[in-house]
């Protein structure tokens, strides 16, 4: 089959073009090592409110950083009030789906979910015995959450005959668990230890209840068995309509965690974890009317503990005033790191910068979160220097950091795209890389000699300018920039450099608001 569209191949760099932005993708095409991300394949219903099935596999999976492929073996109509149709897919064309994903795709775990006949139970054995994988996670789904029936009882002989022998782990409900034992009525955590070793007995190497229907339980008790140990397993119960989802996600974790190389008593551990912040992150949201919504896998990258002030993106017209702190000059003039970030920002800084060399974490974490709060009243971002631990703990809005700190693309994978990340850089090299690795900025210098940073390398104006013309991110400048020069800097006729970062000139003054204002008009005066 061709293909004649946008797609990937439009990503390939083409070697006859000579501009500058197919030379840039194909140094980051040079420039990335090739490797084969842990895969999970999905075997399992498409639910068109996209809170369990297909669509809450693909979620989860991409949540914990694993590749995720699809066989799809049923289309439903669905959403927050129930299942208004289901459509199987053809039983021939479910085995083209495996044969095209197994044959091809190097598939570490596959997680089954919806599986609507016998006849898909019985391909998907055979497919399994053709190609074989690493591990093997039925999710043994019969009723949805709404109560209506996704797949016959003639499935319950498939699932003890065939596919349970071949499983490293099958996750059923209450329910599930009890129709799977011919009807048995399981209403305490003693029926759940019971349930679980019967179920082990139809040929599974795991069994994992899960108790969250439990009735009058405070905590969310699964009961985990691995054939000789069983373990209670307790999360908080989340109160929330929001549960749409919660298995298909938890066994889809499960599976991409084994993917990972885990244990199989580590993978049922996170998967809980995930499933428990996805349900808190997400009890409010509101989607649907009916009385079940769905989960929201990716909320944790916008909670208020990662992102609370972001509330726009980057603004380059940020970097005009950058005031960054030093606490060594706070001490010497007998002021408080926060009574400086406000006299900053009442002078006209225009985003702050803790930079603190010797105080411990225990400290800087304090000195973040109340910093965060002032920026955060008035609308001024808040970067933390080289901790990206911090900055992720107190909710700022980003990291600066050097070509000796985190790596910015390591910075950018544990930060999530929202946050800002500024790198310094001094060469046309080093800013061209922060741009490839996700940066949002540049901080170039040291413009003019400092005497705030040791040993540090002085570029000068001209530097400056190859750096600037050079770089496709906005440029602050920094290193010796006071009222007396700064206007020399910003006269230097590059478009993208968008302001000056100081230190001493604000915070080693008489008066940090007085001197930021001056430096403040000066700037609005710069064209
Ligand atoms: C805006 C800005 N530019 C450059 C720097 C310097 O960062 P780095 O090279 O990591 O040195 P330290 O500040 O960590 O000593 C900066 N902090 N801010
Ligand atoms: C923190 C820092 N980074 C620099 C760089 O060149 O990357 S110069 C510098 C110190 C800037 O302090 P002042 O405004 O007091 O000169
Ligand atoms: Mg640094």
């Amino acid at each position: 089959m061709v293909y004649t569209g946008g797609g990937l191949s439009s990503k390939i760099p083409v070697e006859s073009t000579s501009s500058s932005s197919s030379r840039n993708l194909g140094l980051v095409v040079a420039m990335t090592q090739k490797h084969r991300p842990p895969h999970v394949l999905t075997v399992a219903g498409s639910d068109s409110g996209a809170g369990a099935g297909i669509q809450a596999d693909l979620k989860a999976c991409a949540a914990l950083g694993v590749y995720c492929s699809t066989v799809i073996t049923a289309v439903t109509a669905q959403n927050t009030v129930g299942v208004q149709g289901v459509n199987a897919v053809a039983e021939d064309f479910v085995e083209a789906q495996l044969r095209s994903v197994l044959s091809d795709m190097q598939v570490d775990v596959v997680k089954t979910g919806m599986l609507p006949s016998i006849g898909v139970v019985e391909i998907l054995c055979k497919s399994l015995k053709e190609f074989p994988v690493q591990a093997l996670v039925v999710d043994p789904v019969m009723v949805s959450t709404s109560g209506d029936v996704l797949a016959d009882s003639s499935i319950l002989v498939g699932f003890r005959g065939e596919l349970f022998p071949m499983a490293d782990i099958v996750t059923p409900n209450l329910k599930e668990a009890s129709a799977l034992l011919g009807g048995v009525e399981l209403k305490t955590v003693a029926d759940m230890h019971f349930a679980a070793k019967a179920i082990h007995d139809l040929g599974p190497r795991n069994v994992l209840i899960k108790g969250g229907d439990l009735p009058a339980s405070l905590d969310a008790v699964d009961v985990f068995f691995d054939g000789e140990n069983c373990y209670e397993l307790r999360a908080s119960r989340i109160n929330t309509r929001n549960t749409h989802g919660t298995g298909c996600t938890l066994a889809s974790c499960i599976a991409a965690e084994l993917a990972k190389g885990s244990l199989m008593l580590p993978a049922v551990q996170v998967a809980k974890r995930f499933v428990e912040s996805a349900l808190d992150y997400s009890k409010d949201i509101v989607i649907g009317s009916g009385p079940q919504g769905p989960l929201d896998h990716f909320l944790k990258l916008k909670s208020s503990v990662n992102s609370s002030s972001r509330g726009a993106a980057f603004n380059p017209s940020s970097l005009l005033l950058y005031a960054v702190t030093d606490s060594g000059m706070t001490k010497k003039w007998s002021r408080s790191m926060t009574d400086v970030v406000k006299a900053a920002i009442e002078g006209g800084a225009t985003i702050i910068q803790l930079r603190e060399k010797d105080v411990e974490t225990r400290e800087f974490m304090e000195l973040a979160k109340a910093c965060g709060e002032i920026c955060r009243s008035r609308g001024i971002p808040l970067v933390i220097n080289d901790r990206i631990d911090i900055a992720l703990a107190c909710g700022a809005d980003g990291v600066h950091v050097g070509q000796s700190d985190m790596p910015t693309r390591v910075a950018r994978a544990l930060l999530g795209p929202e946050k800002i990340i500024g790198v310094s850089c001094k060469t046309v090299e080093q800013a061209l890389q922060a741009w490839a690795d996700g940066a949002d900025y540049i901080g170039c210098g040291g413009v003019f000699p400092t005497s705030t940073k040791a040993n540090n390398l002085t570029i000068g104006l001209d530097g400056l300018k190859t750096v600037c013309l050079a770089s496709k991110l906005p440029v602050v400048a920094i290193g010796g920039i006071g009222i007396g020069n700064a206007l020399s800097v910003m006269d230097i006729g590059a478009p993208n450099l968008k302001g000056v970062a100081v230190v001493s000139a604000l915070f080693d003054r008489e008066c940090v608001s007085s001197e930021t204002r001056k430096l403040s008009d000066l700037l609005s005066t710069a064209k």
